[in-house]
């Protein structure tokens, strides 16, 4: 679909890049010529994906396990790879939800989703952004957020919450730091199978949601991997402060969520008891 080497040349972080939709586009983007880093928490899960890649391309993988929660550890991270060389693209991809009835909600349980949502997006693209100004050298930004930014969502309020956050931010900045030669945009995913929203949001019960997507099926991986290498590449140029929605639709119609207000206090009492660790 794209030329070759639409990315080459470009050092790209992806977070959370080890698993989901995070490895699917830091894949393609290594396919079109870009030096990848993933980084996240579980070092294991990191290091297996990065051998895999590197099996499938003779491109650079890097891997390097953060906690983007913790300022400190985004900022050394930072360090650690602006030492080497600039980074070119962030792509902010690593989140946490789970779904739950708000009034369940412990506030440590909203802050476990507020915390690497909204402040981990936050502070990688301060902390790359700074950068960048400092060294006057062009960047973009690319974060991966959802349709609830329009329709909101029940049962995930927190995850709403910080998706909506950070879409601000992606307009705010897009004024701030287009002049700076930063650009910043963003993705809303509808439903696209991974093991982590299967898990968090049981979306293997949940097919009615699906069905009411116009198009019948979730979304493929490749489809938002072309998507995302397209918005970071210097093809989308002109693109800033944008969010483009990739659901086959589905927002139009249902937030995604309204099957789950049928769910009797007993589903909800096993999915409390069931739950299920990112
Ligand atoms: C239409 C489709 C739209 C989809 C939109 C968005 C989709 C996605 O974002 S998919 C990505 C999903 N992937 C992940 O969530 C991966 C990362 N997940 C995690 O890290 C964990 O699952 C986490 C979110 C639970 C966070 O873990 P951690 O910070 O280690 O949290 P703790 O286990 O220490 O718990 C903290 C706090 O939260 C409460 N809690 C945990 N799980 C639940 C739950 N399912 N329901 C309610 N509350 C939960 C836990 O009890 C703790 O609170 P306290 O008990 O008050 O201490
Ligand atoms: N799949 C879907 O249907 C949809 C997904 N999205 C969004 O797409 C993105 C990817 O989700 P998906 O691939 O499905 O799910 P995954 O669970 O596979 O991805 C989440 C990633 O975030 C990383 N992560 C979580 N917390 C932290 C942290 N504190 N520090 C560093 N990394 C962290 C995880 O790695 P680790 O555990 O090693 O830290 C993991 O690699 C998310 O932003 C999600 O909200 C949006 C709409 C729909």
């Amino acid at each position: 679909m794209f030329e070759t080497g639409l990315l080459r040349g470009k050092r790209i972080l992806v977070t959370g890049g080890g698993s989901g939709l995070g490895a699917a586009m830091g894949r393609r983007f290594l396919a079109l010529g870009a030096e990848l880093v993933i980084c996240g928490r579980k070092r294991d899960r990191l290091e297996a994906t990065a051998s895999e890649m590197r099996q499938e391309t003779s491109g650079k993988v890097t891997t390097i396990a953060c906690d983007i929660r913790d300022g400190a550890a985004v900022d050394s991270m930072m360090d650690g790879l602006w030492r080497e060389a600039p980074l070119d693209i962030l792509v902010n991809n690593a989140a946490a939800t789970f779904i739950a009835q708000s009034e369940h909600l412990s506030f440590r349980a909203a802050d476990a989703i507020l915390a690497p949502t909204l402040h981990g997006a936050m502070y990688c693209t301060l902390a790359a952004g700074r950068r960048w100004i400092e060294g006057n050298h062009n960047g973009v930004v690319l974060s991966i957020l959802s349709t609830s930014t329009i329709t909101g969502r029940a049962f995930t309020v927190p995850s709403a919450m910080a998706k909506s956050a950070v879409l601000a931010m992606t307009k705010s900045l897009a004024v701030e730091w287009g002049p700076k030669g930063i650009r910043t945009v963003a993705i809303a995913p509808g439903p696209f199978p991974t093991a982590g929203a299967s898990g968090q949001l049981r979306l293997e019960g949940r097919d009615d949601t699906l069905m009411r997507n116009p198009l019948g099926r979730t979304g493929e991986h490749s489809e938002l991997a072309d998507l995302a290498s397209f918005l970071v590449s210097d093809r989308a140029g002109y693109i800033n402060g944008e969010m483009v929605v990739i659901d086959g639709g589905a927002h139009l119609r249902s937030s995604g969520a309204e099957d789950l207000l049928q769910w009797t206090e007993t589903q909800w009492a096993d999915q409390r008891a069931a739950r299920s660790k990112g």
